[in-house]
């Protein structure tokens, strides 16, 4: 008896969450550790199609680094990285683009379906989603210390996001799931690192949050505990001080980028647990960190 008792209570806890969010949009990062492993890849297809039948609208959108890297060593390339972005000459692309737009984001569509959702994937070509331009990347030369222009190929950044065929996807019930290759305004193909592409969308959309899953817990102080909330004001304190460093920068600063285009809350939080999504919406506490304005 206590226990059917608990479990109702689990299920009256998410209550006021199922309400203040029912209708709204979720745009979630997905990748690392939660899109490899078995439990953890049917753990997040049904996270997904439980948002989507209790009212809210999931968003996805997909990295895949990891296996563009193997699929890149197969055919005997290395891979390269510049403050994070991977080196993309014309090669290189049409390998991250059949990564991307097709082995991985099919298998994401095809786990959310065969679990009972009805998702649809899309990369930023498909109704001109993701507009993109060259990045510009600047790198400091170590023998002359000035910054210099260097060229990393076909790796872009988001100009514009135009959501028409998310809405419709929406419309009919579908839940989008989005691979980070954008269409430049004469047709080119970009390579864009997912989180940013994750951010822009989620600004675009003004979602209510935009998650991001990764393989740590959230967001860690220089004494190794997890940071639960962090103000976007005090992020560039926190990278100017050191406490947060390499692929976390990119991270909160998509956050931050986030919040300010309107999205209420960003969250940073550990793919590597089971159900970690559900966790984050539909309890009082959360997990990870959430970065946000708070006052
Ligand atoms: N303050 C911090 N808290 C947590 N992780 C941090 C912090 N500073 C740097 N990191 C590093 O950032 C990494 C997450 O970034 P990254 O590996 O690029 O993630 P992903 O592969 O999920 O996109 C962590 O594994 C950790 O090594
Ligand atoms: C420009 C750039 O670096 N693009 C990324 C796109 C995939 C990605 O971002 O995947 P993760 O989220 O798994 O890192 C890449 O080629 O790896």
């Amino acid at each position: 008896m206590q226990e059917l008792i608990a479990k109702a209570n689990v299920l009256l806890e998410a209550l006021p969450w199922i309400k203040r969010f029912y209708g709204a949009t979720i745009v979630i990062k997905y990748g690392g550790n939660a899109m490899v492993e078995e439990k953890l890849k049917e753990s997040f297809a049904k996270d997904i199609i439980l948002m989507k039948y209790i009212g809210l609208n999931p968003v996805v959108v997909h990295g895949g680094g990891p296996q563009i890297g193997r699929m890149l060593k197969a055919i005997g390339k290395d891979s390269h990285f510049v403050q994070g972005m991977r080196v993309t000459d014309r090669e290189t692309m049409d390998i991250v683009e059949m990564v991307l737009g097709g082995q991985v984001n099919k298998e994401i569509v095809n786990n959310i379906n065969r679990h009972g959702g009805r998702a649809v994937g899309l990369t930023g070509k498909d109704g001109n989603l993701i507009v993109a331009r060259k990045m510009e990347m600047t790198q400091v030369n170590p023998d002359t210390l000035t910054p210099e222009i260097i060229d990393i190929g076909h790796v872009g950044e988001v100009e514009t996001v135009n959501p028409d065929i998310i809405d419709s996807l929406e419309q009919n019930n579908f839940i989008p799931v989005i691979a980070p290759i954008g269409v430049g305004l004469n047709g080119e193909t970009y390579n864009i690192n997912a989180d940013l592409v994750a951010g822009r969308i989620a600004g675009a959309l003004r979602a209510e949050k935009l998650i991001l899953l990764t393989d740590v817990e959230g967001v860690k102080g220089k004494d190794e505990k997890l940071i639960s909330t962090i103000d976007v004001d005090r992020v560039p304190d926190l990278i100017n001080d050191g406490t947060i460093t390499g692929g976390m920068i990119p991270k909160v600063n998509c956050c931050v980028d986030a919040v300010s285009e309107g999205v209420h809350k960003a969250h940073i939080i550990d793919g590597r647990m089971v159900h970690a999504c559900l966790l984050e919406i539909f309890t009082d506490k959360g997990v990870g960190t959430a970065v946000a304005r708070f006052d």
